[in-house]
């Protein structure tokens, strides 16, 4: 498992490691850290050309000794003082290792295509708002020539906490990041900005409260799949009823009941109108339908665990059949249509049973009454939020999916690829993580399996390529091998 942490966590954390280890031992550590995956991505350290940008903190005082310790080894290193005041001990080493300080003027264009590469030490985790003047010309120039830019600890303007970017900030082509992971890192905006990640250890291990923040690998994944033993029956394996699509959303069930069975449901129980229910037949014999005339679950059967609403429409009948599915006493999955319905009737959210919620952005914003691009731009902080105000899991999907569980450090997915964004894949990750709840997986682990499942299986439909949502339905079996390691050929 990753972990990530925010800004006062990683603070406090270096604050009891500061005190057990003689003055400067931390920052000469960062340094040496910053200066080996910098000298990696110069063809040559000797003669190379490099120009440090350098705040008024500590972070351009890690910028500066890299630069002494490239000095050394022949570079020729530049410094531009971009603060009002520089931290004073590096920059003499600097200056005896050779390294020349030059004007804001180095910037230019012209002068920048002579540059090997850029070090970015305007500002790490002291960061607070938008970046000012001059940080924020200094960071237009250099994200607008050819040049590659090495982060220190954070993207100078990346909020390391939260991963906004109120103004502008820096695009790194690698983030040399100290001690720990960022949060800010590895949720978009900010992760968009931070390049490649490399972790830098300085001994804060020890010394770091719960996680922020969680990704899982490949290894958690496979652990919290279930899998089926010698003793599994299509009852113990887990029932996932679907109550989806209508007479204009017809393909809506039919993804969604795809998604639930390549997950590994036992079974999946379908029930739905004349409209999709013929949609649903055709395509997936295997699903056990029921064809409803009133709104209502009663006669459909046990099942472990609903998916709620996608293509269900919003009209009375689809709020009935809501209302019984939510009745039920077993996990929800809300999705799609249901979620504009619970926005609409916040009382279909009153049940002791656990509900797990999918929204998108705007879906989120209907239903809290917050803004869209205020949500997308501090996913964690909305994800969070929702979870805690609505009493539910929340899978806020995007370019960062997280998932969001009062009292639980926010899970966040990267697996997936913008090949996904086209319409019908939400249908197919409401079925994984549906399949996955009805196996017995709790709605934090479901949602968070599901989208790290759903991501991988969507990029290997792409492959570079675009993709429909069906591709991706028929790419979880290789996701699951992928997970397990198991090579994609053989059951
Ligand atoms: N502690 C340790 O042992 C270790 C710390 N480490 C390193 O230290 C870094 C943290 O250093 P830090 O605390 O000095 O803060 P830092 O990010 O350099 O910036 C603070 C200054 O920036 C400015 N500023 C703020 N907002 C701004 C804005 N919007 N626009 C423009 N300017 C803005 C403001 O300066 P002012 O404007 O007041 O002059 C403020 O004082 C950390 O990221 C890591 O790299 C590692 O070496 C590991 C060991
Ligand atoms: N830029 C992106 N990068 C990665 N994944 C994305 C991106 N945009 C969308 N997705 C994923 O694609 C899916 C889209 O779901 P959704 O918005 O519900 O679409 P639909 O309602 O058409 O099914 C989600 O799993 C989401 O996380
Ligand atoms: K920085």
């Amino acid at each position: 498992m990753r972990t990530a942490y925010t800004a006062d966590q990683i603070r406090a954390a270096e604050h009891v490691l500061m005190a057990r280890l003689p003055e400067g031992s931390l920052m000469r550590r960062a340094a040496s850290g910053l200066a080996t995956v910098s000298a990696a991505l110069l063809p040559m350290v000797y003669g190379s050309r490099v120009l440090l940008l350098v705040g008024s903190g500590d972070n351009g005082g890690d910028a500066l000794y890299a630069g002494m310790l490239l000095a050394r080894r022949g570079a020729r290193v530049e410094a531009i003082l971009a603060g009002t005041r520089t931290h004073e001990a590096g920059l003499e080493a600097f200056r005896l290792a050779g390294g020349r300080v030059v004007g804001p003027e180095a910037v230019d264009r012209a002068d920048l295509s002579f540059v090997d590469l850029v070090l970015d030490g305007l500002v790490g985790i002291g960061v607070t708002g938008a970046l000012r003047e001059p940080y924020a010309g200094l960071v237009r120039a250099v994200n607008a020539a050819p040049v590659p830019v090495v982060a220190v600890d954070v993207p100078s303007g990346v909020d390391a906490s939260t991963g906004r970017v109120p103004g502008t900030a820096i695009e790194a082509q690698v983030t040399v990041t100290m001690g720990a992971y960022k949060a800010g890192l590895l949720v978009d905006p900010g992760a968009a900005h931070a390049g490649v990640v490399e972790l830098v250890d300085i001994g804060l291990g020890p010394y770091l409260p719960d996680p922020d923040v969680v990704v899982l690998t490949p290894e958690d994944v496979a652990e919290l799949l279930p899998r089926p033993s010698n003793e599994s029956d299509k009852y113990r394996r887990g029932v996932l009823g679907v109550a989806a699509g209508s007479v204009q959303y017809t393909g809506a069930a039919v993804l969604t009941v795809g998604g639930a069975l390549r997950a590994g449901a036992g079974m999946v129980r379908y029930a739905g109108q004349s409209a999709p229910v013929g949609q649903v037949r055709a395509h997936w014999p295997e699903a056990v339908i029921t064809e409803l005339d009133r709104p209502s679950i009663g006669e459909v059967g046990r099942v472990q665990a609903w998916v709620l609403g996608p293509g269900l429409g919003t009209d009375d009948w689809a709020h009935e059949l809501a209302r019984s599915v939510l009745a039920s006493d077993v996990p929800v999955l809300i999705d799609a249509d249901a979620l504009t319905l619970v926005a609409r009737d916040r009382s279909l959210l009153r049940r002791t049973a656990p509900v797990l919620i999918t929204p998108h952005a705007g879906e989120l914003a209907r239903l809290t009454r917050a803004d869209r691009d205020q949500i997308e731009a501090a996913r964690l902080e909305h994800a969070h939020r929702a979870a805690t105000e609505l009493g539910v899991t929340v899978l806020l999907k995007g370019s960062t999916t997280v998932v969001a569980e009062q009292h639980r450090p926010a899970r966040v997915n990267r697996t997936g690829t913008s090949w996904l964004a086209t319409g019908g894949t939400g249908d197919v990750l409401s079925g994984v993580a549906g399949a996955l709840l009805a196996q017995g997986l709790g709605c934090y682990e479901a949602g968070s399996c599901g989208a790290y499942l759903h991501g991988l299986a969507g990029r290997i439909a792409a492959h570079g390529a675009p993709l429909t949502a069906a591709d991706v339905v028929a790419e979880i079996p290789s996701a699951i091998r992928t997970v397990r390691g198991e090579p994609r050929s053989t059951t």
